[in-house]
């Protein structure tokens, strides 16, 4: 299992000491909404610069038309990133066309579907898709692995499921990690380190626990020694 550090505070600068601080570290780290609109590429080039080992994971969560969204996919791909994510909900002709345009690019970025978002509960989730997480993401899941992605974005609860309805080497990415019990915040799908082994999760994601703590490298190490 690897550890994924979400770089979501409020400035550029904030963030990048948070990576120097982390910068002998073997980790991914993502850059969501907050950060790559307000920070954009040159952000990402500053990572890089402090650690090129650094494997960045671009969490835009694109959701569009397919040539829309294929567009922008190969937009990632001409960037120097690791992995970015689609949603699966934007359908299997859309992850298709994406998976289809990068084709052609000899080192193209993994690519993950996002299923159902670790802030739903059963309830709200119900709400807006009409029917259960497990059943939905396990849908989701096979339209992913069918489209030809290389794994998804779940909550701790569904990954062992998924990958044995697709494929055990079918990534499972996983948000909503309170590596030691840790307040959710708005998270609802809550995992602790331990479980999120049992259930086979490749990569965890955690935000909060780490860049609001006072010491987020000594968070960061014990996590990985956890691992
Ligand atoms: O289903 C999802 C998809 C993405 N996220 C993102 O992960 C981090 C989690 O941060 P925490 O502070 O550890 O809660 C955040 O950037 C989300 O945008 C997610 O939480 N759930």
């Amino acid at each position: 299992m690897q550890l994924c550090v979400a770089l979501d505070l409020p400035s550029s600068k904030e963030n990048l000491q948070l990576v120097q601080t982390l910068a002998k570290y073997d980790i991914w780290l993502k850059v969501g909404f907050r950060s790559f609109i307000r920070d954009g590429q040159d952000f990402l080039d500053k990572i890089k610069e402090i650690n090129p080992n650094f494997k960045i994971f671009l969490d835009l969560k694109l959701y569009d038309i397919p040539n829309t969204m294929a567009d922008a996919a190969e937009e990632i791909a001409k960037m120097d990133v690791d992995m970015f994510n689609i949603h699966a909900s934007a359908g299997k002709k859309a992850m298709q066309t994406v998976m289809e345009r990068l084709d052609k690019y000899e080192k193209r970025p993994l690519v993950l579907a996002v299923t159902a978002l670790t802030s739903f509960d059963y309830h709200s989730f119900k709400e807006i898709y009409g029917t259960d997480i497990e059943e939905k993401a396990k849908e989701f899941a096979l339209q992913s692995y069918q489209a030809g992605l290389d794994g998804v974005v779940c909550s701790v609860y569904e990954s062992s499921m998924i990958k044995h309805e697709t494929d055990k080497s079918f990534l499972t990415l996983t948000p909503g990690i309170r590596p030691f019990g840790e307040k959710s915040d708005d998270q609802k799908r809550v995992a602790d380190i331990e479980t999120a082994k049992k259930e086979k999760v490749d990569i965890i994601v955690v935000g909060r626990p780490v860049y609001k703590s006072e010491e987020p490298a000594k968070v960061v190490e014990k996590i990985l020694q956890a691992l």
